[in-house]
């Protein structure tokens, strides 16, 4: 059983470090491996905007680069009272490792969310 409460707590404490100064838009993500391991990332914003880095990519490269590559859910807050949901970069680049039902959890500030699957938010991705 995944504890979707404690990922939730973690994206919302990881958004604290969001660097966004640019947007004022703080996203916090946090990553379960299959592992049991949480790999939490904040947005990282740059002057030169396109160089910015999304808070669920930021927690995969962590991920990966620590050397897990199979993950079983994500989730996303932002300070909105609106669930925030995955960019398209971020759906494709988290294609690359997970499955059509890995579990993307949209929250809202106060905690609540919506989960919709990978395959939901991004059907017949790319690859080869
Ligand atoms: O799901 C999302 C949506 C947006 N952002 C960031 C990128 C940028 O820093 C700011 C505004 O787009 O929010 C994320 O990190 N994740
Ligand atoms: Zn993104």
């Amino acid at each position: 059983m995944i504890d979707f409460g404690q990922l939730v707590q973690m994206a919302q404490m990881v958004k604290e470090k969001a660097y966004a100064p640019y947007s004022g838009f703080r996203v916090g993500a946090a990553l379960l491996g299959k592992s049991g391991m949480i790999y939490t990332g904040c947005n990282i914003e740059n002057a030169a905007y396109p160089v910015t880095n999304c808070a669920e990519r930021t927690a995969l490269f962590k991920a990966v680069s620590e050397g897990e590559q199979e993950f079983l859910a994500l989730a996303v807050v932002s300070d909105s009272a609106d669930y925030v949901s995955p960019c398209g970069v971020c759906r494709q680049a988290l294609a690359e490792f997970c499955g059509t039902d890995f579990q993307i959890l949209m929250c809202r500030s106060n905690g609540d969310y919506k989960i919709m699957t990978l395959g939901e938010l991004l059907p017949e991705s790319f690859g080869f």
